[in-house]
Parts: structure tokens; C-alpha cells; sequence
């Protein structure tokens, strides 16, 4: 339990309950998101170190909560109710070593849902084990109520489900209309369509078909590897933390355009380390730690919750 709460850039542990608890704490918590001091406090020098009995007794309190939240499992109804549910998954890459602890996750058609938590929580694990990329040693999935645990992945592209990897997910050295192309390997007479409702979506995919993908900046490969994965029709799309490395303008980008996607009929999952705008703009989500769910809801219920302000948030759970 020792790691929870240790995120990186927008997963600040525990910078929210500091803010809570007063002025002089509240200035702390700014300083540790990297934000302006204001004038007449006490010297960031001064505040940020704790004392190791508060950071037990912080540390303990944050472990206390942690358990409270995981101890209530996931209820969930038939597999036939969802587009996608993986029940219970317990998953893991070295023979003995479990990442995914049981955790459980459903996907209902239209939805974005979102997978947040802090580093190592298992986030990019679960989707890749979704995607058939990672066995599963115990749990359930299944898509429209059919199983697909043990598929590989070749096989859920067939069946309409589309990854995109956090990195190296395009061809640098191909332009952008061959790394379509190579989106639509299984389907190839039904390039010339799909890149039209792909460069509807994405504009740029299509003003810069002859360009090389390396050309791009990291916001416009991003584009590229999502229309990669929608050159196959897919009705669930896979989405690894498609805003890592972005600049907040590319990140916005990105965002509006998972959003346009989906009101283009296609449901998402999304692993993102930029938590708060993710959970404005999914419809639910789900916080991983340790491998286990601990604590899901809609974006705004998450938003707004004290303990995932406290332990995922930090004070960038408040801001509008
Ligand atoms: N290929 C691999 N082989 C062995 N262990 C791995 C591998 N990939 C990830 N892990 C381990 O699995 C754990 C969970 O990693 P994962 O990438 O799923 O976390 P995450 O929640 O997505 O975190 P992050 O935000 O840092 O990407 C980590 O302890 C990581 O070291």
C-alpha cells in the first residue's frame, strides 16, 4: 500500500487533503502542483517538509481509506448487458507475479469510460489484456456477451475492437495514408470509405495524406494511430493514455477528438494519467490501484469525491 497515491503529474497523492486542512497546508498543496506561492506565507523551503509522524499518520490514514474503497466490490449484471465486461481479471506478465488483482470493468454501448490511478496501478495492463495482448489467469471477458478471454488480438480487430498503444503506434518512415492502410490490412476494398469517415473525423489525416508520419508533431500521430485503429470499423475503441507527452493545447485536442469519435458511434475505454479532464469528459470511470478496483462511478461523482480527491486528485480535483 506503500506506493498509493504516488502518481505522477495530474495524480498528486494527497496535495488535496493538505488543502483542506488550512491555510498554511493549503499553500503546500499549491506548491507541490507547481503552482505560484502567494505572497506572505512561509517560504516553500519552510513547508513541504513533514515530519516523519505526520507522514506515518498521513500515510496511514490514506492506507485506511484505500481499504475502505476496495472492500466494496464491483456488482455487475449479465455479460449480455454490456459491449465489453471483464469480470474479476487477474492478470500478470512474470509466471507468479499477479498485476490485476480481480479488478472488473464494463463498457456499455455509447459510453467513454475512463481508467485513471496512480503509477503501476495496472491501467495499461488491463487494456492490454483486454486486447488479448496479456493471458488471463482468472476472471471473465467477454464482448456482447460472447467470451473473448484467450482471443488474440488479430481476432477482437475482427470482432470491432480497435487498440491504440501509448507508444510507437504509428510507421514513422510510411506516410499518413499507408499507416491507414496498414489499418485496414483485414479489410483492404474497404479502404477508400473508411479513410473518407476518417478524414471527416480528422481533417488533417486527409489535407496530409502524402506526408510522412514522422513529419508530425506527437498531437497529429496521435491522430494518425486513432484513425489507424477506426480504419477497421471497430465498435469499442482501446485507448492507452493518448495524451502522454502533450503539450495541454495537444492534450485538448486529443480529447475533443476521442469526444468526436464517440458521437461517431464508437464506445471507448481510455487509460489517462491527465485524470481530471478525463473524468470531465468520460461518462464513467473507474480508479485502479494495486492491480484492484477501488473506486468507480461517473466522472462527475469521481470528481467531486472527497476520498479520490484525497488519494488520486490532490488539488487539481477542485479546480473548475
Ligand atoms: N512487459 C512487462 N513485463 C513485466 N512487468 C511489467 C511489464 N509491463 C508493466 N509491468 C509492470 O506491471 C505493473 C503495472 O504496469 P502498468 O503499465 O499496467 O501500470 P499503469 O497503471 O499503466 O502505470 P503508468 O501510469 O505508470 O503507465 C508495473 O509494476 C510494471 O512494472
Amino acid at each position: 500500500m506503500s506506493e498509493s497515491g504516488t502518481g505522477n503529474g495530474e495524480l498528486e497523492p494527497k496535495a488535496g487533503a493538505e488543502a483542506e486542512a488550512g491555510a498554511e497546508a493549503g499553500v503546500k498543496a499549491e506548491a507541490g502542483a507547481g503552482s505560484k506561492v502567494e505572497a506572505g506565507v512561509k517560504p516553500e523551503a519552510e513547508l513541504i517538509p513533514e515530519s516523519a509522524e505526520e507522514a506515518v499518520v498521513a500515510q496511514e490514514h490514506r492506507e485506511e481509506l484505500l481499504e475502505q474503497a476496495m472492500e466494496e466490490s464491483v456488482e455487475v449484471g449479465d455479460p449480455g448487458d454490456y459491449l465489453v465486461l471483464a469480470k474479476e481479471l487477474v492478470a500478470g506478465y512474470v509466471p507468479g507475479v499477479n498485476i490485476l488483482n480481480g479488478c472488473t470493468l464494463t463498457l456499455t454501448e455509447g459510453e467513454v469510460v475512463a481508467i485513471i490511478g496512480p503509477n503501476g496501478a495496472g491501467k495499461s495492463t488491463l487494456i492490454k489484456t483486454i486486447f488479448g495482448l496479456i493471458p488471463i489467469r482468472e476472471g471473465g471477458l467477454t464482448l456482447r456477451g460472447v467470451s473473448i478471454a484467450g482471443l488474440p488480438a488479430h481476432s477482437l480487430v475482427e470482432r470491432g475492437v480497435g487498440y491504440v498503444p501509448q507508444t510507437q503506434n504509428v510507421f514513422p518512415s510510411l506516410t499518413i495514408e499507408e499507416n491507414l492502410q496498414m489499418g485496414a490490412y483485414l479489410r483492404p476494398k474497404a479502404f477508400t470509405e473508411r479513410f473518407t469517415f476518417v478524414a471527416e473525423l480528422f481533417p488533417l489525416l486527409g489535407e496530409r495524406r502524402k506526408a510522412k508520419a514522422g513529419s508530425l508533431s506527437g498531437g497529429e500521430r496521435q491522430m494518425v494511430a486513432m484513425g489507424r485503429a477506426l480504419m477497421m470499423d471497430p465498435s469499442v475503441l482501446l485507448l492507452d493514455e493518448p495524451t502522454a507527452g502533450l503539450s495541454p493545447l495537444y492534450q485538448e485536442e486529443v480529447f475533443q477528438r476521442v469526444k468526436q469519435v464517440n458521437e461517431a458511434g464508437v464506445s471507448v475505454i481510455m487509460v489517462e494519467q491527465n485524470a481530471r479532464r478525463c473524468l470531465q469528459i468520460c461518462d464513467r470511470g473507474y480508479v485502479l490501484d494495486q492491480g484492484r478496483n477501488a473506486y468507480t462511478g461517473t466522472g462527475a461523482d469521481l470528481l467531486n469525491d472527497p476520498n479520490v480527491i484525497e488519494l488520486y486528485l490532490g488539488t487539481l480535483g477542485k479546480k473548475d
